[in-house]
């Protein structure tokens, strides 16, 4: 494999990045060419809403080609376009061969959630004082314990369990992307767990991971959640969570918990103010800038 870096300002990196695929790149990624500089600019925004920027203001574009004359032709042709005067070529390299299965091995490792409670990739043997563990690989869904969000749910479910468990006869784990919370919330006790997604790759590998993990829950999209629940976990953003509020709420029984993540330190007032109207949320726990805020529906702000 070759790879062709490229220099280009911001108002031409969609069209540099729409010209690579059609000159028949393998991939085009973009970074920010002033990262790890005093230049570098963060540039992030929730999923459903539109990026803030297009690119950054010097974005460097890494395009893969099979051959090197195909990377020799793409950058030729490129730069024979009239727009592409402010593009730079930076370098064409070979891409060294490397053990892909390895190397995404080496970044997942054992992940503490309490000195008992573990989720372990399958290629790691438990810690000898596990007790409880969730056997989970990286996989096309969200969670697998690397997020503060995932691990303050977890962290909740683990704490509240020896008090709150003997009630989870229903568990909703809302976005369950890997179906680790509903995994988590069934190693403590949990039964009739729902766990529900709008993603279908996400309920997929939910099923997956529950049967991996010898638990059994119903995975599947979002109508799959029918009545009140003791327990409604849900880790998504806080711009769905916010619209989901009164659906949230609806689906949680008289007495029961709501545990929400995904939500920024900053955006605690605003997450407080939508579930007013149904309970009064409080922040439970907080980790590298993200919250837990959990409520108990039916006793109004
Ligand atoms: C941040 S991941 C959380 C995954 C997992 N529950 C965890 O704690 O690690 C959020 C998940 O919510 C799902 N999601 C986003 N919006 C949703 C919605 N409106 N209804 C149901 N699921 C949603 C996404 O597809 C994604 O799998």
């Amino acid at each position: 494999m070759i790879e062709l870096l490229l220099l280009a300002g911001e108002d031409l990196v969609d069209t540099v990045s729409d010209a690579l695929m059609e000159l028949d790149a393998l991939s085009v990624s973009v970074e920010d060419a002033d990262a790890g500089t005093e230049a570098e600019q963060a540039l992030f925004g929730e999923p459903g809403l539109p990026p803030p920027k297009g690119g950054w203001g010097r974005s460097t574009l890494r395009a893969l080609f099979p051959t090197e004359e195909a990377a020799t032709e793409a950058a030729t042709l490129l730069l024979a376009q009239p727009w592409a005067s402010e593009v730079h070529v930076v370098a064409m390299q070979p891409v060294p061969d490397q053990d892909w299965v390895r190397l995404t091995q080496s970044q997942f490792h054992p992940v503490e959630i309490t000195p008992e409670f573990w989720i372990v990739p399958t290629w790691h043997e438990p810690p000898a004082q596990a007790r409880r563990v969730i056997r989970l690989d990286p996989g096309l869904a969200f969670g697998t314990g690397t997020h503060p969000t995932t691990r303050m749910c977890l962290r909740w479910i683990a704490q509240q369990a020896p008090a709150l468990a003997p009630s989870w006869q229903r568990v909703l784990d809302y976005g369950c992307g890997s179906g680790i919370l509903a995994i988590g919330a069934a190693l403590h006790g949990a039964q009739a767990i729902d766990a529900v997604d709008i993603d279908p790759a996400a309920i997929e590998s939910t099923q997956a991971n529950a049967q991996a993990n010898g638990v059994t829950l119903r995975a599947g999209p979002p109508e799959l959640a029918q009545g009140r629940y003791p327990l409604v976990l849900a880790n998504i953003l806080a711009t769905p969570l916010k619209l989901l509020a009164p659906l949230l709420c609806g689906h949680v029984a008289p007495g029961g918990h709501l545990v929400l993540a995904g939500i920024l330190e900053r955006q605690a007032d605003e997450l407080a103010e939508a579930y007013a109207p149904w309970c009064r949320l409080e922040v439970s726990d907080q980790e590298d800038g993200w919250i837990l805020m959990t409520g108990r529906p039916g006793t109004p702000a």
